[in-house]
């Protein structure tokens, strides 16, 4: 396979605030490298695509970013807080959506919400505001009483961003947030990702092309641990006419 970096031109948004820094991010279990050197910034008000085959190291660079996962090598930086020494000031800035969504099926999205709002420390009144808020948000009425195990997939993908919504942070880092979904619900939830991109900055991990041209005006890829493009939608398309046939040239063996 490829391992060399194809293309490491920097998409020019006109922003510049970097809200989302890999900085030499390796992972190592054994002598296997999930991540290998990863370094990205995605600045303010980006929606961008985290794409890459399966197993090429996307959900372990996401919890490498969120502080799920300590580096091997390497840091990472969230609204500029290092989430190594600065965890708790950058989560407050950051909602992340993990790749098995909510993994309490006998809590109600409520009480889930609740044990949220409790553990980060939110006022009986703001966590009241900022449930009706995301219940609103992620269109959770129906289900909002009942256990989360006897929910749609669907419904789990809404609570899983409910929570990642409910301290209405800057940041948001979503692992596949439409696996599993059908297309109605995959429609509802990258509308909901791209009126999310209008105020906060995103990274979402996809390996569904569609998905890039459809919500991100940023894509970093990564095969087989290490980056191996960092550009624009355009960019990434340009040298082979379309994406699909890109994704393939990154991909393959050379
Ligand atoms: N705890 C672990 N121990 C050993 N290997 C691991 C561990 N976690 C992940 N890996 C390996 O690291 C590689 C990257 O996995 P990762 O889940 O980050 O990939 P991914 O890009 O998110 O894949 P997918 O698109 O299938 O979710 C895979 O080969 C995986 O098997």
């Amino acid at each position: 396979m490829s391992q060399t970096v194809q293309n490491q031109s920097i998409a020019n948004t006109g922003a510049s605030e970097p809200m989302i820094e890999a900085i030499g991010l390796s992972k190592f279990y054994g002598s296997f490298a999930a991540a290998r050197d990863v370094s990205f910034a995605i600045n303010k008000g980006e929606v961008a695509a985290f794409l890459g085959p399966n197993g090429a190291g996307k959900s372990t660079t996401m919890k490498l970013l969120t502080g799920y996962l300590a580096p091997s090598e390497g840091y990472a930086r969230v609204a500029g807080y290092n989430m190594a020494t600065e965890r708790l000031k950058g989560a407050d800035s950051l909602g992340y959506l993990p790749e098995n969504g909510p993994l309490y099926p006998d809590m109600t999205p409520r009480s889930l919400l609740t044990f949220f709002g409790n553990l980060r420390g939110m006022t009986q009144a703001k966590l009241d505001e900022r449930i009706a808020a995301v219940i609103k948000t992620c269109n959770l009425e129906a289900v909002i009483g009942k256990p989360i195990g006897k929910l749609s997939k669907g419904y789990r993908q809404r609570v899983g961003m409910a929570q990642a919504l409910l301290h209405n942070p800057d940041v948001l880092i979503l692992d596949e947030p439409t696996a599993g979904l059908d297309p109605n619900q995959i429609r509802e939830v990258r509308k909901m990702i791209r009126e999310l991109g209008e105020t906060k900055t995103i990274l979402l991990s996809t390996h569904i092309l569609q998905e890039v041209e459809a919500m991100c005006n940023r894509v970093v890829f990564i095969n087989e641990g290490r980056l191996v493009f960092d550009g624009t939608p355009q960019e990434l398309a340009l040298e082979d006419h379309n994406l699909d046939n890109r994704f393939q040239a990154l991909t393959v063996a050379g």
